[in-house]
């Protein structure tokens, strides 16, 4: 196997956070793919809210801990992690990097960060797993042809995939007008390649004075919690569901039996004006009492983040932009390093609040004045 960590010199030294490989990453793409991998709904406050909630809480460092035989490791659904720190579904990857999941999989293996796969990945969800060697877990978007999405989890099955995370907040696509005004479509020898076969909807036109969704095709074939159930009765893989905001839908994802939920507004793409998911994952967290991992992603950058993440419920968190922008700056390379850096930082929030282990991750790390 390749090993990105013999390419970690290429990359630019002045590099010393996530954040760095943004300007980067701008650089080397097009206008139009920058506002597809960047942008985000409408006015895109939820996607600026993401970070700015996580910049808003405060730690409090201990003092003069015992760090001996420290480690940040974790299970989920019985499969093992050096971190839990995940890689976010982010679909069409081949748009910023030749290889696309490829490079992002070679990456996460050296890395020995999980990945989750898009539905609407680039490169075929078996020539990702056969490049594996990190847990891989398949995100599906559940297609109108219903036959065509068994076929899709029955291939992520058979391919090795160890768990199926089913995206529930974009029964339509959000409103996306960065991506309008830059004129972002899908150039050509970068598709879905996953979906290749399926029946599409008919196209809709709509006219002015005609409803523009409702009765129409696509929110007659939108999945429902029917669907989830249904899922629970065909796979035996762990299921979560991603897209998570109000505590009654986590209520829900338990009596359905679901094993795990994601907490995410989808890194603000789909509905804008939401919260971000650092504010709402406490109220989520108390309503699933411990019963099954939660996870959350959006805005998360700093290993401080991933800290207040665990301190506020979560078990894991998922990156989505940041390690596309390493991928765009430096292939398998820099998505190795954006790791590497985010862990290290984590590292160093545990040592300075007294965390040995995730488990001595609590609220009290927290600062919040009056309380
Ligand atoms: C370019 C892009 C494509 C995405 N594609 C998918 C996808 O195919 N499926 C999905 O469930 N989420 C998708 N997401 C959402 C991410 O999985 C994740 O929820 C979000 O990026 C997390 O926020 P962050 O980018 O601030 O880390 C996508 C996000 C981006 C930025
Ligand atoms: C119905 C939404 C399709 C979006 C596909 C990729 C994605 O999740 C994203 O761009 O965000």
């Amino acid at each position: 196997m390749h090993d990105p960590l013999s390419k970690l010199q290429q990359i630019p030294a002045s590099i010393a956070a996530l954040a760095d490989y943004e300007s980067f990453a701008r650089e080397r793409m097009s206008e139009q793919v920058w506002a597809y991998m960047a942008g985000g709904a409408a006015d895109e406050l939820t996607l600026r809210d993401n970070c700015a909630a996580f910049q808003r809480l405060r730690l409090r460092s201990r003092a003069l801990p015992d760090l001996t035989d420290g480690h940040t490791r974790l299970e989920l659904f019985g499969q093992r992690f050096e971190q839990p720190i995940l890689l976010a579904p982010v679909a069409y990857q081949k748009l910023v990097h030749p290889d696309g999941e490829l490079a992002t999989v070679l990456a996460a293996s050296a890395a020995r960060v999980g990945m989750v796969v898009s539905t609407q990945a680039s490169v075929a969800l078996e020539d990702i797993a056969r490049q594996a060697q990190t847990p891989l877990w398949f995100q599906l978007y559940v297609q109108p042809d219903r036959a065509f999405t068994r076929e899709l989890v029955q291939r992520a099955e058979a391919a090795g995939y160890q768990a199926l995370v089913v995206t529930v907040d974009a029964p339509v696509s959000g409103l996306r007008n960065r991506e309008q005004r830059a004129g972002f479509a899908l150039p050509e020898g970068v598709e879905a390649v996953n979906l290749r076969g399926m029946r599409s909807l008919p196209p809709t036109t709509a006219r002015i004075g005609d409803s523009p969704l409702f009765g129409g095709p696509l929110l007659a074939v939108a999945p429902t919690w029917r669907e989830l159930a249904w899922l629970r009765s065909l796979t035996c893989l762990p299921l979560l569901v991603k897209g998570v905001m109000h505590p009654e839908d986590a209520r829900r994802a338990l009596a359905e039996g679901i094993d795990g939920i994601i907490v995410s507004n989808h890194g603000g793409r789909t509905l804008d004006t939401q919260p971000a998911t650092i504010e709402v994952l406490e109220e989520i967290a108390r309503v699933v009492e411990g019963r099954l991992p939660l996870l959350l992603d959006g805005g998360v950058r700093r290993g401080t983040d991933v800290l207040k993440a665990l301190a506020l419920g979560a078990s894991a968190v998922l990156v989505g932009r940041p390690y596309v922008f390493a991928l765009a700056t430096a292939g398998a390379p820099g998505v190795c390093h954006a790791l590497q850096l985010l862990r290290a930082e984590l590292e160093v929030a545990m040592a300075l609040t007294g965390c040995r282990t995730l488990a001595d991750i609590g609220p009290d790390l927290l600062w919040r004045p009056g309380r």
